[in-house]
């Protein structure tokens, strides 16, 4: 049988290559169209592959009524079809992503993937390795509309510079790949934001938790994840005490 970690690269891949074709296929159409038009189709391809591949398995979905009956099941995926719509629906952004994550019960996220399809790439929590160290200034990612009010003061605290990003998935990943040191994100965000983006990281041996240094948990009765620290394993304890600091400026 497929592996949940397989079957999730694979859909994250599949409905990354739908939204590409929904870009593609946009000309002139209105921004806010075009982001919803994406987020309801990757949607209901997710829904309906989900539906076939793993029957019976509750959805948590950025873009689906909510299901109480996922707070009694066993197995939950928990995704956004499309995170960074913004971002999506700007000609040449590549900073937006697909998240599908499983959730199991006593186990927390156990099969994770984040498609960046417009840099073709796919990574899954099956088949991720951590990121070299790059050289130049730290550098720690925030979100390019909404940075924590106390970004900067961390970032001076550990000697690091900001840079904007759209994407949840997106910036994770790009601390994955090495090309940022962290991402840091306070002030409002939903478990899809974050699910599939940790299970990848924390495959890869990255830090990644609340801001105030507690584990990142899922399937709550209220999905609101409202902060988040993924870093280099050995930023953790500067990052975390620093936040400690700042965090209630
Ligand atoms: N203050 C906030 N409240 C709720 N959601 C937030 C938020 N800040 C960021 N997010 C969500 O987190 C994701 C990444 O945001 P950003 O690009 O600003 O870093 C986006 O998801 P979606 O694009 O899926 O809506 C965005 O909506
Ligand atoms: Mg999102």
């Amino acid at each position: 049988m497929t592996t949940d970690a397989r079957v999730a690269a694979r859909l994250a891949e599949e409905a990354g290559r739908l939204l590409l074709g929904v870009r593609a296929e946009a000309g002139d159409l209105d921004p806010k169209k075009l982001g919803r038009r994406g987020d309801l189709r990757a949607n209901a391809l997710l829904l309906e592959r989900l539906a076939a591949e793993r029957p019976g398995d509750a959805v948590l979905s950025e873009e689906s009524a909510d299901d109480p009956a996922r707070l009694d099941a066993d197995r939950v995926w928990i995704i956004d079809p499309l995170d960074g719509t913004r971002e999506f629906s700007r000609p040449g952004r590549t900073d937006w992503a697909v998240h599908v994550a499983l959730w199991l019960a006593g186990k927390g996220i156990a099969a994770a993937a984040v498609a960046q399809p417009a840099l073709g790439a796919v990574y899954a929590s099956d088949d991720v390795t951590p990121p070299q160290r790059r050289d130049g200034p730290r550098r720690i990612l925030v979100s390019d509309s909404r940075p924590p009010a106390f970004a900067d003061a961390v970032a001076a605290q550990v000697g690091a510079e900001l840079a904007p990003m759209g994407s949840a998935g997106a910036k994770a990943m790009a601390v994955l790949r090495g090309e940022a040191d962290a991402y840091l994100h306070a002030g409002g965000q939903w478990e899809w934001d974050s699910a599939a983006p940790v299970g990848v990281v924390l495959a890869a041996g990255l830090h990644a938790s609340r801001i105030d240094g507690t584990p990142l948990e899922y399937n709550a009765a209220h999905p609101y994840l409202p902060d988040l620290l993924i870093c280099r394993p050995e930023l953790a304890e500067p990052l975390l005490a620093a936040l400690a600091g700042h965090a209630r400026d």
